[in-house]
């Protein structure tokens, strides 16, 4: 090529000479040149290959469609390596590619032509394309149809592509799969193999349609994808997504999988009879609650409302674990995985969305209920129903004032940020037990569409840390519910603790001193007035003794608006006793019948006979639950309960008196003997430094310690 620049300079000058001459001498010296003769011949090569290339092609066309039943008993591996033009392509086991063109083969029309299959019902999850399970109930499983390992089969295909002067071309294809690839049932492990496929055809771009005719037969089939293990996927394929179970959105999910019927495909289960779960079941109060077993994993096909477009989605659920088998804590823990077939964060959205929804939309009839767990994570979730405020037997405008009060202050958030003030507000609730205090709480939150995070402030595993992460993760328009703050703080004074008395009234010793809260009062004066705390929320607080609450702790800007809630009064008590016994209209029925007015009346004598600011609403619930549709009984019988109740408070009274008697007594016994010893000790000159004890008096404080009581 280096001459090329001196010809042309030549030949310039010589044209000018003679153009005859010129062109003759220009097209020797050309043929003359080794570079360009050797192009000439490559062409000429490449023409007569090509010819021969489409007449054989051409030939086999011809031969094949007219003997292709003879072809494809013929071992084609040996024609193969006659077959020079073939665009030759592998799919492993283990990439959805294999499972795009398997499926195809197996569905196509193309496929049945074929004479040569592998059939196996062993194990039908081998194939992530059929839906395994035993057949029609006859307790065997069903068989599938494989292309046949190392058996090349030999297939016509169609393009889709109709080419005006030809129509729609079809090509030749030989399919082989070598080794067949399986998922070992117990692992699920993927075990190697490949299809190896040929196109007799020099032209890539058919295969390159035979693989996208494949893939979009497979979505089109909305077939169930291969199982993945996301952290193998190559980053950037599939959408990965973990909802921890102490976050809000695990419930939307949870939720969302419920209402979608998700795991109607799922094997394992653990199965819950609490209604209160958030469990998989959807069916009425009588029905089980199936919980996904543990690390199970589930596919299904989730459609956006919002696009309508359908993609798998593949869920594994890690159930929550107990932190402390010794009593019932929630469980804590457990979250959901999903991973999509797919990698547009759209649809994450989506799905989101969605779940958030279903989750509102389930929630308006139910109260929802975070628990803390014992390490100090929001662990379970329970569901309530809502409690009407009309259920709710309180002196008049009590709930009023709560709801109205709650319903300002969620209202008026732009006054408080205009005005400087935290947009929070606390409710402390303090009276006797069972005078409806949580009641109040719960039924405020359903008519509020609030949910309740509630933590106890005794509960071992929080303390200052934890509970300023607690509260640091609830969301913002909320109640954080704190019961029974008193326990919280007990009272130091009395540090040495009573025991209890059995029905003997012989003391019985604790073993262990019961759990103390960790949480101090700076700690929780701390996290109520944080500013990292979310706004908008209520905090209300419940104490049967307000008397041992630090004044720091219910001063203005932390509890707001204090209620006292008293023993029942002769109003409530009517109140209790009309809710029990509503009217019955049917003459037939076989409980006694009344009218209004005769109700009107055993209400009253009701509440006359039963002495006001004694007993709480939950007491008198009690009673009545046992004169249930007998209002005429319940009157009568009041006597006989309230001497019942009066028995039992003096039993109770002697019994503590009794022990603080005993407690007494034995404190005299060990202050004696340890003088006594000490005295002892005196006399042999061997005075015990501070601190230490001799050996009876640690023997003393074991016997004590362990629940052995010494005798009297
Ligand atoms: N004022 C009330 N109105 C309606 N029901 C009540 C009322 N007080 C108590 N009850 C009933 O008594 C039971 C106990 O009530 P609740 O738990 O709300 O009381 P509490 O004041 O929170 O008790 P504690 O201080 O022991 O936690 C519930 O079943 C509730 O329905």
């Amino acid at each position: 090529m280096s001459e090329m620049p001196r010809l042309i300079a030549t030949l310039g000058v010589r044209t000018c000479i003679s153009p005859l001459f010129a062109a003759t001498s220009f097209a020797h010296r050309i043929f003359l040149n080794p570079q360009v003769a050797d192009l000439f011949r490559s062409l000429y090569l490449g023409t007569i290959i090509e010819s021969g290339r489409r007449l054989g092609e051409t030939l086999l066309d011809i031969v094949t469609s007219r003997m292709s039943h003879i072809l494809l008993s013929l071992p084609l591996m040996s024609i193969h390596p006659v077959l020079v033009f073939v665009v030759k392509a592998e799919f492993s086991t283990g990439d959805f590619a294999y499972d795009w063109v398997l499926h195809y083969l197996e569905n196509h029309r193309v496929w049945n032509e074929s004479r040569s299959f592998k059939v196996v019902a062993r194990n039908p999850s081998s194939r992530p394309n059929q839906s395994s399970g035993l057949g029609a109930g006859d307790g065997q499983p069903l068989a599938f149809f494989e292309p046949a390992p190392a058996t090349p089969s030999l297939l016509r295909w169609k393009t889709r592509h109709f080419v005006p002067l030809t129509g729609v071309k079809s090509y030749w294809l030989s399919v082989n799969k070598s080794v067949a690839g399986y998922v070992h049932y117990d692992t699920e492990e993927e075990v190697g193999g490949t299809l190896v496929l040929r196109l007799w055809s020099r032209n890539r771009r058919i295969l390159d349609e035979f693989v996208q005719s494949a893939r979009e037969f497979y979505v089109q089939s909305k077939v169930r994808p291969r199982r993945v293990n996301p952290d193998k996927e190559p980053s950037g394929s599939l959408l990965t997504a973990h909802f921890p179970q102490a976050d809000l959105s695990h419930d939307w999910i949870l939720a969302y999988l419920r209402s979608a019927d998700a795991l109607q495909d799922a094997m394992q289960f653990e199965i819950s009879t609490k209604q209160s779960d958030l469990g998989w079941g959807t069916g009425p109060k009588s029905d089980v609650r199936y919980m996904p077993a543990h690390d199970s994993t589930q596919q299904f096909l989730f459609t956006s409302p919002k696009t309508g477009r359908s993609t798998w989605l593949q869920v594994s659920v890690k159930p929550g674990f107990q932190t402390n088998w010794m009593n019932d804590q929630p469980t804590t823990g457990g979250s959901i995985t999903i991973t999509l077939h797919s990698s547009d964060k759209n649809v994450l959205t989506d799905l989101i969305n969605c779940a958030r929804e279903k989750y509102l939309e389930i929630g308006l009839s139910k109260v929802t209920v975070h628990l803390a767990d014992s390490r100090g994570d929001w662990g379970k979730t329970i569901t309530k129903p809502r409690r009407p405020v009309s259920t709710l037997i309180l002196p008049s405008n009590v709930k009023e004032m709560i709801l109205g009060d709650a319903r300002e202050f969620l209202a008026s958030e732009a006054w408080y940020n205009a005005a400087g003030i935290p947009h929070r507000r606390g409710y402390l609730l303090y009276g006797e037990p069972g005078t409806g205090k949580s009641s109040t709480i719960h039924a405020v939150a359903g008519e509020l569409g609030l949910e309740i995070y509630f933590i106890s402030l005794a509960n071992p595993g929080v303390d200052d840390y934890s509970l300023a992460n607690l509260i640091r993760a609830t969301p913002s328009r909320c109640i954080l519910l704190l019961e029974d703050i008193d326990c919280a703080f007990p009272s130091r004074d009395n540090g040495e603790e009573e025991p209890d008395i059995d029905q003997y009234g012989k003391p019985v010793w604790h073993q262990s001193a019961p759990p103390q809260s960790q949480v101090t009062l700076s700690g929780l004066l701390n996290v109520l007035d944080s500013v990292s705390s979310e706004e908008g929320r209520l905090t209300f607080a419940t104490t049967n003794h307000i008397e041992n609450l630090d004044p720091a702790l219910i001063r203005a800007g932390r509890m707001d608006v204090k209620v006292q809630y008293k023993l029942a009064d002769s109003v409530q008590m009517e109140q209790v006793f009309k809710r029990f016994f509503p009217l019955i209209s049917n003459d037939a029925s076989p409980f006694p019948v009344y009218t209004e007015v005769e109700l009107d009346d055993y209400a009253t004598k009701f509440a006359r006979a039963v002495p006001p600011e004694v007993h709480s609403i939950a007491q008198i619930q009690g009673y009545l639950l046992t004169k249930k549709r007998d209002p005429a009984g319940a009157v009568e019988g009041v006597q006989e309960w309230l001497e019942a109740q009066e028995e039992e408070k003096r039993v109770l009274r002697e019994l503590k008196e009794r022990r603080k008697t005993e407690w007494e007594r034995r404190m005299a016994l060990m202050r004696e003997e340890d003088e006594a010893i000490h005295k002892e000790d005196q006399g042999n000159g061997d005075e015990p430094s501070n601190g230490e004890c001799t050996g009876d008096t640690e023997r003393r404080s074991i016997g004590i310690q362990a629940g052995v009581g010494l005798d009297s």
